[in-house]
């Protein structure tokens, strides 16, 4: 029976956990998925960025007018673009694989792993199952697309995040199912590069969880691009003549070439067989961790989206960098950073989001002041000739604290560095705004005004003290 010093199950953020602290250390990672590398590289973040990019682009064609700037959205060569992605990713996925098949001191194990007892997992390998333990095992696992009964039971077949980037061909009509981060990213980029696309969303709206003037202000553009329809569930799938025809639950139906759904990602431990372990389990079947990444198995860690309420990479690459080094210094462990976590959407107009939206605030129990600055009140607001995008900052009276900093616009999620800079050292806003230069005229004084506004909601007097 194989026994290493760490066993690895995942090689998303999994992999990164390998570095030169770990060298003189006998590694195994096991990877039961298609890929090598994880969500984020195969089928996550990257591809869909790099989607995302064209579809900006063809965006911004079609609407230079009021620019003064004649230019059209000529069409969109899907194939090309998937396979200058894919003929970026796939090569990079394939060399991570080979390096840690072939490493010094890592054995690459590929197949799906199940505890059956303490460090002790099973995986089933194509030739046959094996039995492997470690001294320590850390679990990361992540998660995955999840389907609505509806949908999960008719025999029509759908696409999820994992397979609609390498459809042969750009579909002429897409149901997306969904309102949250995957819909609204794959409506812009099959919207923009021109598929008719249909949004089946639950709730009243999209990004239902962001500030309203945020969450308002993607609906507004979404119902423009797209065949928005709300307070919608799919109800049945069936394969019709002219396509597939979605019947939704206010009794209409749609019929489209392809469908996405994107209602969500369960963390991956059905089937983990977590209890044979010790390994206990949020009622969301996320594995429950302490602040060092812990399980309740001693000598079992566990990181990213198998065990984080926040399915985002930043966060599984900061709770693997603390994974790394307390498995290396177990009398100094590092903690997984909980706080002023940001996430941005990359669909069209941009989001970009940290900490408390103002009802988060309130129910908090906060002295809650607020300011809205509109991208539109800048100069470069002015260049954009924007009239929609803005930036709602969230801060508390009593301690002049910011609480939370919501985009929406154009650059959001870059333009959101320095306010999430100030939420994460807890820099004060009176030095934030004023203990540096912003450079004039570029979009983050989008970033700076809102502060400054702020700060007179906060003090109506504070411009008489702010430092020059
Ligand atoms: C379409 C999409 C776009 C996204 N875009 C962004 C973005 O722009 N920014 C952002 O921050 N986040 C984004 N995310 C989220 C981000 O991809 C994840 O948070 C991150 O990749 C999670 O990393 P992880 O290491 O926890 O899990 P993963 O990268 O999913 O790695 C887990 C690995 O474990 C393997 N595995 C699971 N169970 C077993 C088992 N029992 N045995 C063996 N192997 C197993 C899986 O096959 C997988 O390869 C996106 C996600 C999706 C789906
Ligand atoms: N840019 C990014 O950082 C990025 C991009 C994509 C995904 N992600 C991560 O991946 C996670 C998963 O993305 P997602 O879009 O699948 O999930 P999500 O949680 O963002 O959104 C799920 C949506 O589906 C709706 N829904 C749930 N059940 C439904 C049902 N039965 N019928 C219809 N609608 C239903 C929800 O109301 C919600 O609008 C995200 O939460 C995010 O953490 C991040």
């Amino acid at each position: 029976m194989p026994h290493h010093d760490i066993v690895i199950i995942g090689s998303g953020s999994g992999n990164s956990l390998v570095t030169r602290r770990l060298a003189e250390r006998d590694v195994a990672i096991i990877e039961g998925g298609p890929h090598f590398g994880g969500t984020c590289l195969n089928v996550g973040c990257i591809p869909t960025k790099m989607f995302v990019l064209p579809a900006d682009r063809a965006d911004e064609a079609a609407h230079n007018d009021r620019l003064g700037i004649a230019t059209t959205f000529d069409g969109a060569d899907w194939p090309a673009i998937r396979d200058r992605i894919f003929g970026r990713i796939d090569p990079i996925a394939a060399s991570g694989e080979e390096y840690r098949r072939d490493g010094e001191r890592t054995t690459l194990y590929r197949g799906h792993a199940r505890f059956v007892g303490e460090r002790s997992l099973v995986v089933d390998l194509p030739e046959g199952p094996v039995e492997v333990t470690g001294d320590q095992v850390v679990v990361a696992a992540g998660a995955h697309a999840v389907l609505p009964p509806a949908i999960a039971a008719s025999s029509v077949p759908v696409h999820t995040s994992d397979t609609i980037m390498r459809l042969p061909a750009l579909p002429e009509r897409l149901l997306i199912v969904g309102g949250g981060f995957i819909a609204a990213e794959m409506a812009h980029v099959f919207g923009s590069l021109g598929t008719r696309v249909t949004l089946a969303v639950r709730g009243d709206g999209m990004l239902r969880h962001h500030e309203t003037e945020v969450h308002q202000a993607v609906d507004a553009a979404a119902a423009d691009a797209w065949d928005l329809r709300t307070g919608v569930e799919v109800t049945g799938l069936e394969q019709g003549d002219a396509g597939v025809v979605a019947s939704l639950s206010d009794g209409s139906t749609v019929t489209v070439d392809e469908v996405l759904v994107a209602v969500g990602r369960a963390p991956s431990t059905e089937g983990l067989g977590c209890d044979a372990a010790g390994i206990d389990l949020h009622p969301d079947g996320r594995v429950v961790v302490d602040g060092h990444g812990r399980t309740t198995a001693d000598g079992v860690w566990a990181l990213g989206d198998v065990c984080s309420p926040e399915q985002l990479k930043h966060v599984a690459n900061q709770q693997a960098r603390v994974v790394a080094h307390n498995l290396a210094h177990p009398d100094d462990l590092r903690s997984f950073r909980l706080d002023a976590v940001p996430s941005a959407v990359f669909t069209h107009p941009q989001v970009a989001a940290v900490g408390m939206t103002t009802a988060q605030a309130q129910e908090a129990g906060h002295d809650v002041v607020r300011y809205v600055q509109d991208y539109g009140a800048t100069a470069y607001g002015w260049a954009l000739e924007d009239e929609t995008s803005r930036c709602v900052l969230v801060g508390d009276r009593r301690t002049g604290a910011l609480l939370g900093a919501h985009l929406v616009g154009p650059q959001a999620s870059v333009i959101i560095q320095p306010l999430i800079q100030a939420m994460s050292l807890g820099t004060p806003l009176t030095e934030v705004a004023r203990g540096q230069y912003w450079i004039h005229p570029a979009l983050t004084e989008v970033a700076e005004n809102a502060i400054l506004g702020l700060l007179e909601q906060m003090d109506p007097h504070v411009s008489e003290s702010l430092p020059s």
